[in-house]
This record gives C-alpha cells, sequence and structure tokens, in this order.
C-alpha cells in the first residue's frame, strides 16, 4: 500500500503586483494536477528546473500548504489536516537551513526533540548511539550548533530528523555546500538507513550525483507538471541521449571509420566514439576489433546532466 498518494493536486499562488499606479494580480499555478504515489521504502529523487513546484510539493506533503485541489494521503492521512499527528511520522531536512538550536549543543538539541516527539528514553539512546557511530558525531556531541562547520552541522540535522524514527523523511538539498567527503559518507548513511528500516525517502537535490548515488526511481517535475516517472535508466532511454564507445587502440591513429558510430574526439591511442541510444554496442565492437589494433574498450552512458538538459529543452 502507497505510504504517499497524490491525486489530481494543484496548487495555485496569487501574485500581485504594481505597475505605476496600476495593481495588478496573476494566478500562478505552481503544481498542476499532479498524480503519483510512493511506495514504503522507496527513495524518490524528485527533480526539477527552479520554480518547477518542487517545494510547493513538499510543503503540501508535510501539511504545511493546503492543495487549492485534489487530494493528498500520507501514511494514511491528509497532512494539512492532521499536521502535528503527521509530525512524528515524519522528518524533514532542508538544506539552506537547520532545525536544531542554535546555542545549544547537539545533545541538548537531540534532547529537546525526544521530549517534543515524545521518544521512549531507551529507543533514543539506541538511535541516537547508532547516528554517532554512522555519521561520526562523536566528538560533535557537546559542541554548540552555531560553532559546526556546515558540513558537521548537515549531519547533526540528518541525524535529528530521524531520531524519532520517521516512516518518511522528506530531504530539500541536503547536500548542498559539503565537500566530495561529506557527500559521500552522508549518501552511504542513507542508503544504510533506507535498508536497514525501510523509511521512505523523498529526495530533491540539484546535485545529479545524489540522484545516481540513492535513487532507483526519479520523478521529474516542470512547471508544476510530472514530466517524467520512472527509473534512471529509463529515464536516460527515454530521452534518446546518445552512447559513447571508447576504444584504446594500439598505437595513435585518426579518426577511425565504423557504421553506425561518429568519432567524437581523439586523443593518442584512445578514441570516443557516439552511438544512438538504444541500440547496442556488439556490432561496433565486432567492426573495430576486425579492422584496427584494439587494446580495450568501455561504453560510457549519457550523464543525466545531459538527459536532464534534453528534458528543459525539449
Ligand atoms: N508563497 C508563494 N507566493 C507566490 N508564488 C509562489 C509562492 N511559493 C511558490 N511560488 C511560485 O510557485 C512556483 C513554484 O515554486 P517552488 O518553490 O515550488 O519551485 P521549486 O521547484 O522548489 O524551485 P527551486 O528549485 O528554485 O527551489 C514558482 O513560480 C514560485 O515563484
Amino acid at each position: 500500500m502507497p505510504v504517499i498518494e497524490l491525486e489530481n493536486v494543484s496548487r495555485a499562488f496569487t501574485v500581485r503586483s504594481r505597475t505605476g499606479l496600476r495593481r495588478t494580480s496573476r494566478e500562478v499555478r505552481a503544481v498542476d494536477d499532479l498524480s503519483f504515489s510512493v511506495e514504503p521504502g522507496e527513495i524518490v529523487g524528485y527533480i526539477g528546473p527552479n520554480g518547477a513546484g518542487k517545494s510547493t510539493t513538499i510543503k503540501m506533503l508535510t501539511g504545511i500548504l493546503v492543495p487549492s485541489g485534489g487530494s493528498i494521503r500520507v501514511a494514511g492521512v491528509d497532512p494539512s489536516r492532521h499536521r502535528l499527528k503527521l509530525a512524528k511520522r515524519i522528518g524533514v531536512v532542508f538544506g539552506q537551513r537547520t532545525t536544531l538550536w542554535w546555542d545549544l549543543p547537539l545533545r541538548d538539541s537531540f534532547a529537546v526533540l525526544r521530549r517534543l516527539y515524545d521518544v521512549p528514553k531507551a529507543r533514543h539512546q539506541e538511535n541516537l548511539a547508532t547516528f554517532v557511530d554512522l555519521l561520526d558525531l562523536g566528538d560533535l556531541l557537546d559542541v554548540p550548533v552555531r560553532q559546526l562547520s556546515l558540513g558537521q552541522r548537515m549531519r547533526g540535522d540528518i541525524a535529528a530528523a530521524l531520531l524519532h524514527d520517521p516512516e518518511i523523511v522528506y530531504l530539500d538539498e541536503p547536500t548542498i555546500g559539503l565537500d566530495i567527503i561529506s557527500k559521500t559518507r552522508l549518501r552511504e548513511f542513507l542508503n544504510q538507513v533506507n535498508a536497514e528500516r525501510r523509511t521512505t525517502v523523498i529526495l530533491t537535490t540539484h546535485d545529479l550525483d545524489d540522484i545516481e548515488a540513492l535513487c532507483n526511481r526519479v520523478m521529474v517535475i516542470d512547471h508544476g507538471h510530472k514530466v517524467y516517472d520512472g527509473t534512471l535508466e529509463g529515464l536516460r532511454a527515454s530521452q534518446g541521449a546518445p552512447r559513447t564507445l571508447v576504444v584504446d587502440l594500439a598505437t595513435s591513429a585518426g579518426p577511425i571509420s565504423i557504421d553506425g558510430a561518429t568519432v567524437l574526439k581523439v586523443d593518442g591511442p584512445r578514441q570516443w566514439l557516439s552511438f544512438p541510444a538504444g541500440t547496442s554496442a556488439a556490432p561496433l565492437v565486432a567492426q573495430v576489433a576486425a579492422n584496427y589494433p584494439l587494446v580495450d574498450l568501455s561504453v560510457a552512458e549519457p550523464t543525466i546532466e545531459e538527459v536532464i538538459a534534453r528534458i528543459y529543452a525539449s
């Protein structure tokens, strides 16, 4: 049974502006006739360009915003009507701001949250020990939040969002501004929590490496509409972005000539050949092997950046 269900959800905002003495107002449909469902334990990447409607969707899922039309059920309830009840069952992380108390050490922030969410002491201790270990928070527990680096603070925020065992977490740009080591560590942590606890994760991000590392399913939203919902591989294939065959020859050569592929680049003995999405590399490899001194080869799939750029350009 889905843990999140949206049916024909819309959300409009009235935007007022003034030109000279004239006041005008127009309606912006931030989310428009959006339907999807999410099963427990899924990690869904929710992506789209600026202003596509991602934050508006997440705000409706948490109950902060009421839809203008359609229906939403999260963990079996209507979020805007049961916001407080739902709060115990969800966790939220906004990369841009913290939910921790600025002047309190992390440990005290966590203790306040325990009381707020009414978590039994033993369970809190157990979770805290696990997260301190996995997120390497040991040395940071007694440091006031204001003194933490961005990466340290984000690890604290993620722990804070999960300490009450939520069934669902919404992560809004959780890796923004983090260095590559912190990003990798966070991604590993999220994968582990998802695998062990079957926590459902909705992730909005502009960092497509987050999607690669975490999500089997990706939803793309544009102008409030869902424009894609499926696997990452499917997304790549659907946009027809070409694949690349990388061949290493025994010696440097000019561009080779292969039916069904075009040479993109030559660098010494290495050549990059572009061939259409949805076709096999095997006949190309056979041609190269038969006609040139082939030493090694690999196939590179289009990057998600390329695929997304194609969606937005269409
Ligand atoms: N409170 C509001 N009042 C008026 N318009 C709003 C309001 N909130 C959002 N919008 C508009 O709704 C549209 C969707 O905004 P939203 O913040 O959901 O996009 P987003 O996909 O999260 O973008 P970003 O990636 O930049 O965060 C935008 O055109 C935005 O200007």
